[in-house]
């Protein structure tokens, strides 16, 4: 086991991040008590969930395992509706806990079928892909999609804890991993230029799962998350500037029929948001210029097709950021000073897609 690193995530109900190597054995100590735990997971993350479930059983726990469909289409009230039966099933009371093994969908889900569970039990997020470790187990979101849209509905539900095996990023595709770097690069605009000082020094580096960089970044953006969740939980103020980029980006996800991974559609989604803080005369150019070119430097897409827009704008109109018919945003007025932009007209947002536009 190599070092451990402990953030702690602050609040009502306080919790720890815990980043390291061999964690599995960690699992029991998060969750003392809870006799039965349904573990969770799609099946691309099936080994892992073995180990997990061994875990627990060897600690006396008894595991009902749970498949779920993978990806953005687990997470559905129907896969909660089925979770839901399994755990009257297996007698789970309100001493008993949920873990979820895998990528930000399988946490959201997993973590919504938690919340909803006799009214909330406990769970633990066990995130495989570097997005759920930066962000998706983190700070309690959790949350399915309906017909009208991006995580529609949910529940704020801390974790017991979380646990960010970084060996899990062993088996990850490239291309997930690029794409939970969009999220840590939103961190690096919003709240910690570190960031985004290590990647330009080696993007290469910064995508390398084995390397000494992806450690550092991990750690970076957890803590800008649990600094920015724990004073926060429930979104009612400093928290909305983690949805930087994500208003035009839900709405490319729904768009795609949730084809397209989140973390790329949040990259095009920061260079809209970067672009429209410019175009209302908060951002320098420079700092606008920048979003593109760290973003493609990663690898990351940073433009979306022209005639989709009218789609995206009535999409945007359901987001949760908007009051009655105004739509709002969050904005850079330079690195790391972020505000809300309120009401913006269409033509300034149809002006701002235009350096999207493909
Ligand atoms: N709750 C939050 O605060 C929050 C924050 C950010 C994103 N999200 C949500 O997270 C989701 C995106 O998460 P994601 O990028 O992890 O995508 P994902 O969960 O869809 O996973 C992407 C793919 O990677 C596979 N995978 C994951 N870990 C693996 C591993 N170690 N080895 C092999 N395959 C692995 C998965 O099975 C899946 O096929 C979206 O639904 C997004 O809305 C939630
Ligand atoms: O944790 C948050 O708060 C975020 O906004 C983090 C986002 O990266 C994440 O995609 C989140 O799920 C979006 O939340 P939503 O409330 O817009 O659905
Ligand atoms: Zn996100």
């Amino acid at each position: 086991m190599t070092e451990i690193t402990r953030i702690p995530v602050g609040g009502e109900q306080a919790y720890d991040v815990v980043v390291g190597r061999g964690l599995t054995d960690q699992i029991a100590a998060l969750l003392p008590g809870a006799d039965r735990v349904a573990v969770l997971a799609s099946a691309p993350l099936t080994a892992r969930a073995d180990d997990v479930s061994a875990a627990l059983a060897a600690d006396g726990r008894v595991v009902t395992r749970i498949e779920l469909p993978d990806a953005e289409s687990g997470k559905t009230i129907e896969t909660a509706a089925a979770c839901w039966d399994r755990l009257g099933a297996a007698g789970f009371t309100r001493s008993d806990a949920v873990v979820a093994v895998g990528g930000g969908a399988a946490t959201d889900l997993g973590g919504y079928v938690a919340a909803a569970w006799l009214r909330g039990v406990r769970w633990v997020p066990v995130p495989t892909s570097l997005l759920g470790m930066v962000d998706a187990a983190v700070g309690g979101k959790t949350g399915i999609n309906t017909a009208a849209g991006k995580n529609l509905v949910g529940a704020f539900h801390p974790p017991a804890g979380v646990l960010c095996d970084l060996d899990t990023l062993d088996s990850l595709p490239p291309a997930d991993l690029t794409a939970g770097l969009a999220e840590v690069v939103k961190c690096g605009f919003i709240a910690e230029p570190a960031i985004l000082d290590l990647i330009e020094r080696d993007p290469r580096l910064a995508a390398d799962p084995a390397g000494p960089a992806v450690r550092t970044l991990i750690e970076l953006a957890i803590r800008v998350k649990a600094d920015v969740v724990g004073g926060d939980l429930k979104e009612s103020g400093r928290r909305e500037i983690l949805n930087y980029g994500h208003t035009l980006a839900h709405a490319i996800e729904k768009v795609e029929h949730y084809t397209w991974r989140h973390g790329d559609a949040v990259a095009v989604g920061l260079v809209y948001a970067a672009e429209l803080s410019h175009r209302a005369g908060r951002l320098d150019a420079a700092t606008t210029a920048r979003h593109r070119t760290i973003l493609t430097e990663l690898g990351l897409p940073t433009t979306y097709a022209a005639e989709a827009w009218p789609d995206l704008l009535a999409t945007m109109r359901v987001d949760k950021k908007a009051r009655g018919s105004r739509l709002r945003f969050i904005v850079l007025d330079s690195l790391a000073e972020t505000d809300v932009l309120d009401g913006p007209t269409d033509d300034l947002l149809a002006d701002a897609f235009t350096a999207v536009a493909a």
